[in-house]
C-alpha cells in the first residue's frame, strides 16, 4: 500500500534520503496511528500520513475509517465476522449518536435512516459505494443490506411480522442470484461484479421495509464470448455444469464432466459455484422450479450456440 500511487513514490525517505520533517513529527506523535478515527485529524494531510494511518490501522484489525463524511473501508482479505453481527447492528441503531462509536458501515446506514426519519416530508436518502475492482463494494452493500433488513423490520403485529421477514429475506435472497447471473472470477477478484447496479430500498411512513428494487446496468456481455486468460466467464454457466442433476443433465443433455471452449478455467472451485444457493434463493424470490427450469435450459442452449459443443457432441445434440 506505502509503495506506489498514481506514479509518485511514497516512500518518505524518497526525500533527501531523511525523512521529511513534519512526518517524522507526525509519527512522532503521542497517540498511536491506528487510534486515529478521523483522517482528517492527521496533520499534515499527505499521501504519506494518510496512508500510514491507514497501514497502523489495518495492523490493528481495524478497517473502518472516517475521512470527514466520508466513510474509507479497508479490505480485510480475511473473514471478520464480529464486525457483521446482528448485535452490533442493534448497538449502532440504539445509540443515541452513532456517529460517536467507531468508524463503521452501520454509522453510515444508521445516519441515513436517521435522516429518512427525521424529516417530515421524507426526502430520498443515496449511499455512494465505490471503489476499485475487489475493494468491497459489493460487501459492503451487502452489509447494509443486512444491516436494514435488521433495523427496519421490526413491526409489532405478527401478521407484519411475517410479511417483513419476507421481504427483508427476498431483499438479501436477491445478492445469490444477481451475483451468479452478473459475476465472475477475475484477476482481481474471485466474486467480480461484471454490471453496476442502483439498489433502492423502499420503506413506509414507519419506517419500516416495504419493498426493493434493483436496477443493473453495464453489464459485461463480452465476456460470455471473451476472457482474458486466468478469468472465467459468468459463474451461472459453471454452477449448471457442476450442480445439475443427474435428471437434469438427461434433459439439459449435458453430461457430466463436459467441457466448453468457451467455459474457461472449469477446474478452479470457488465458493460462488454453488448451484443450489442460486437456486433456493431463486424460490425465495418466488421464481418456481419450473420456470428455474426453463431459464437454466436456455443457459445450457446458450451454452452449446456460443461456447461450441462439448468436446465430442454433435452440434445437433447439442442444441436438443
Ligand atoms: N469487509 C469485508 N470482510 C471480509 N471480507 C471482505 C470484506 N470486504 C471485501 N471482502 C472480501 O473481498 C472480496 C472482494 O470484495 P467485493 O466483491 O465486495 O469487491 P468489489 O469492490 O465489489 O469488486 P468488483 O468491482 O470486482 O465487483 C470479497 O469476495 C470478500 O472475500
Amino acid at each position: 500500500m506505502l509503495q506506489q500511487m498514481n506514479g509518485h513514490s511514497s516512500d518518505p525517505n524518497a526525500h533527501g534520503g531523511e525523512l521529511r520533517e513534519d512526518l517524522q513529527e507526525f509519527l512522532g506523535r503521542d497517540t498511536p496511528l491506528h487510534l486515529l478515527n478521523d483522517l482528517t485529524k492527521v496533520n499534515p494531510v499527505t499521501l504519506e500520513t494518510v496512508l500510514r494511518c491507514l497501514q497502523a490501522r489495518y495492523m490493528a484489525d481495524i478497517f473502518y475509517t472516517n475521512a470527514g463524511c466520508t466513510l474509507v473501508a479497508l479490505n480485510p482479505f480475511k473473514p471478520v465476522p464480529q464486525l457483521y453481527l446482528p448485535e452490533l447492528m442493534k448497538e449502532y441503531h440504539a445509540a443515541p449518536q452513532p456517529q460517536k462509536l467507531k468508524p463503521h458501515i452501520f454509522t453510515v446506514g444508521e445516519q441515513t435512516y436517521r435522516n429518512v426519519k427525521s424529516l417530515i416530508e421524507p426526502v430520498n436518502q443515496s449511499i455512494v459505494v465505490s471503489g476499485e475492482s475487489g475493494a468491497g463494494k459489493t460487501w459492503t452493500s451487502r452489509s447494509l443490506m443486512k444491516f436494514y433488513a435488521v433495523v427496519a423490520a421490526s413491526p409489532t403485529s405478527w401478521e407484519s411480522h411475517k410479511i417483513a421477514e419476507r421481504i427483508e429475506q427476498r431483499i438479501l435472497n436477491s445478492n445469490p442470484v444477481m451475483e451468479a447471473f452478473g459475476n465472475a472470477c477475475t484477476l482481481r477478484n474471485n466474486n467480480s461484479s461484471r454490471f453496476g447496479k442502483f439498489i433502492q430500498l423502499q420503506l413506509n411512513r414507519a419506517q419500516q421495509m416495504t419493498g426493493a428494487a434493483v436496477q443493473t446496468y453495464l453489464l459485461e456481455k463480452t465476456r460470455v464470448a471473451c476472457q482474458a486468460s486466468n478469468e472465467r466467464n459468468f459463474h451461472i454457466f459453471y454452477q449448471i455444469c457442476k450442480g445439475a442433476s443427474v435428471e437434469e443433465r438427461l434433459q439439459w443433455h449435458l453430461p457430466e464432466g463436459a467441457t466448453f471452449s468457451w467455459l474457461p478455467n472449469p477446474e478452479r472451485t470457488l465458493e460462488e459455484d454453488c448451484f443450489e444457493v442460486t437456486r433456493e434463493a431463486m424460490l425465495h424470490l418466488g421464481i418456481d422450479t419450473p420456470t428455474q427450469n426453463n431459464i437454466f435450459k436456455v443457459r445450457r442452449k446458450a451454452m452449446a450456440l456460443i461456447f461450441g459443443r462439448s468436446e465430442g457432441q454433435p452440434l445437433h445434440r447439442a442444441l436438443l
